[in-house]
Parts: C-alpha cells; structure tokens; sequence
C-alpha cells in the first residue's frame, strides 16, 4: 500500500497537476497552500463565466459547497456538468449537508451529475444517504465515522462514486472494498477545513493514472498522516496548522513506508 502512495506522491510532483477548486471562503486560502506544499498546483476560480474554461485546462475539479449561494450553485453545475462531460474527474464535498434545503437541493443536483469521488464526514454522509433523516449540527460532525460506513455504502451503490467518510477513522468505499485509514489525530478537528483540505488532496491525485481507487486512497492518507505528524510537534491547532503545511512539503518515501496505518479488506454487504 505504502508503494502505491509512494510513486503517485513521486508522479505527483513530477507533474504538478493544475486543480480547479470551486470552494468555501473559509478554507480557500489554507486549501491552496496545502495543494502547493503537496507538489500540486491550485486555481480558485468560481465564477459562472469562466468555470468550463478552467475545468478545460485542469487535471481535476473539486466542488466545496461550505459557502454556498445561488450564483455559486450556478458555476458548481456548470463545472461539474462539463467535467463530467470531457471526462475530467470529480470530488464533491458535502459540507453541511442535511442543514438546509438550500444545500440539499444543490447536493441531490450534484449527485445526479455523478462525482467520481464523495468526500464528508460522518454526519454529511448520513445526510446525504437521507436527507429526511439528518441530524446535522453544523459543519462538524456529530457522529463517528463508523456509524456512517452502512450509508456510505449505500451511496457508493447508488451513484457508483467512491465514498469517503472521515473521522477518527477514515473509511474509502469502493464498488469492491472497504480501505480504513488509522492515521490523523483528535487535534485536526480543532483547525477549521482540515476534511476540506483532504477534499482537496485527493483531487490532486486524481486523474494522474486512471485508478481512481489508489488515487483516492493516496489523498486521505497523506493528508491523514501528515496531520498526525504534525500534531506530534504542534503545541496547539495554530502551530498545527503550520506544521501541516511544512509536513506536507516534506514527506518523503521512509516516512510513507513506516507511518502509514491502512487496512482494506473485500465487501461483503
Ligand atoms: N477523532 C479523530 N481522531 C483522529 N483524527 C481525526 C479525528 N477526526 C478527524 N480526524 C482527522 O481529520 C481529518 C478531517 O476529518 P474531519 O472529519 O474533521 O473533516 P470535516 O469535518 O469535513 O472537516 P472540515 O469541514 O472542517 O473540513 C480526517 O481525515 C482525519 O485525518
Ligand atoms: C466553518 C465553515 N463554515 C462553512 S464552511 C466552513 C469550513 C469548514 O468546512
Ligand atoms: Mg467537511
């Protein structure tokens, strides 16, 4: 598993991907730095005017929906329809989902347009297996991650993307497996965006070889790992948020090899 991670991290800085973020005004900044440390390279482009033309020249496309509004909606379809279209792949951040009509709708729009890639935590991905039923604080989850890991099948079934839940432990669904990741660390959920930014990251992974799968993988654990490395060294979420950075910027191939915590095993449902 390790090896995999490995060498797309290796092609990954090779290539420096262009990633076409259409994100929350939160995160927007910390997002971009993240991509860059990692060895990618970010464009925040949301206007409706412009979103196809970008997606055009990106490797891949990221969809936050944290801040949403009506015009955002608008370059969200826009982006995500034509992505869909040229065969560009796609993550779908759910933030907040289950809070308001206004994100539901949105998101049942997204979902029809078909994500190659479901990002959320718990909460959002129970919502987003049932709107009807969400409990949903905020954008925090409410909820461990496992106790999402029957919706996120179900959602996997549904719209054929892969699903990410993440949390203490972060789940991958596949059509085939389930992919658990043990890294990260409690202090994480103390820095706003930090799911965002694994939105984002594997974004940058996808589309480098057309395993969807692996790429996703490579996205929540580096992102997962580097957290925790960072808040070994951190004295706070301020300093965490720093070293996140730094981490990312430095990860090399032994660390990979001996911090990585990931199990996957087949479906059985
Ligand atoms: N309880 C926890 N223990 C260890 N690591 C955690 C825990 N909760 C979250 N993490 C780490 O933080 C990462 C982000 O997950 P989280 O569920 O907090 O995202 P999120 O709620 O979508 O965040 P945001 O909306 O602020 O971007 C996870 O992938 C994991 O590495
Ligand atoms: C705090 C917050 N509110 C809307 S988006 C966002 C960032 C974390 O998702
Ligand atoms: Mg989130």
């Amino acid at each position: 598993m390790a090896h995999s991670i490995i060498k797309q991290l290796e092609e990954l800085r090779e290539l420096n991907p262009l990633v076409h973020n259409i994100t929350n005004l939160v995160v927007m900044n910390n997002t971009a730095n993240a991509l860059l440390a990692l060895g990618a390279s970010p464009v925040m482009a949301h206007s409706p005017a412009e979103v196809k033309n970008v997606v055009e020249i990106s490797r891949s496309l990221v969809i936050n929906i944290g801040t949403l509004s009506a015009s955002w909606i608008e370059s969200m379809y826009q982006a995500a329809s034509h992505a869909t279209t040229i065969g560009c792949p796609w993550v779908l951040d759910p933030v907040g989902a289950g809070i308001s009509a206004l994100r539901n709708d949105a998101l049942q729009q997204l979902l029809n347009l078909r994500p190659t890639v479901i990002r959320g935590n718990a909460s959002e991905i129970l919502a987003l297996a049932d709107f009807s039923q969400a409990t949903t604080k905020g954008v925090d989850s409410t909820a461990h991650s496992s106790t999402a890991l029957q919706a996120a099948i179900k959602l996997q079934n549904s719209y054929n993307a892969i699903i990410c839940v993440s949390g203490e432990i972060d789940y991958i669904v596949s059509a085939n497996e389930i992919i658990e990741v043990h890294n990260g660390h409690i202090m994480m959920t103390k820095v706003t965006g930090l799911g965002c930014t694994s939105s984002a990251l594997i974004g940058a992974f996808l589309g480098l070889r057309n395993d969807t799968v692996e790429e996703t993988i490579a996205g929540v654990a580096v992102l997962s790992l580097t957290g925790e490395l960072a808040a070994r060294t951190a004295k706070g979420p301020g300093s965490l948020q720093m070293h996140l950075l730094d981490a990312l910027y430095n990860l090399d191939p032994l660390t990979l090899q001996r911090e990585l915590s990931i199990q996957r095993y087949a479906r059985r449902d």
